[in-house]
């Protein structure tokens, strides 16, 4: 198992958790759209350090931006493995390939 797989189990695991001892189950009891608001934010501090260039606060906002994708994921009841089913109905496609067939 992954280390996302292990955090995506954990995400899981939290729901219903008590708030006040997990941040996750905190984040989740907010609701779906408090979950996409801070999936958001998360994305916004990576993309100021991939601006910066930043190489280390740049791996460490990913993570978080990981973690807050799960977390929204999860809000929505979308598992890591549906994600991980379509990236792989994608691989070997091209994604120049793939816009030029677009109907
Ligand atoms: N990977 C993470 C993880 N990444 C980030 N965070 C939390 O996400 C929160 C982000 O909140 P804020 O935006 O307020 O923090 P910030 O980005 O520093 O904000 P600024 O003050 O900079 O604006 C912080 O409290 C972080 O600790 C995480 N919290 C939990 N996990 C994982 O989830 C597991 C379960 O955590 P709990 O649910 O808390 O038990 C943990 O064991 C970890 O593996």
């Amino acid at each position: 198992m992954t280390v996302l797989e292990r955090l995506a189990a954990t995400v899981e695991a939290r729901k219903g958790a008590d708030p006040d001892s997990s941040w996750t189950a905190k984040l989740l009891a907010r609701g779906p759209e408090k979950c996409a608001e801070k999936f958001g934010e998360e994305a916004v501090e990576a993309i100021i350090e991939a601006v910066r260039g930043d190489r280390a606060r740049l791996a460490s906002e990913a993570a978080d931006v990981l973690y807050h994708l799960l977390v929204m994921l999860a809000a929505r009841d979308v598992t890591l493995a549906e994600v991980m089913a379509v990236l792989e109905t994608r691989e070997g496609t091209s994604g120049i390939a793939e816009k030029a067939g677009r109907g």
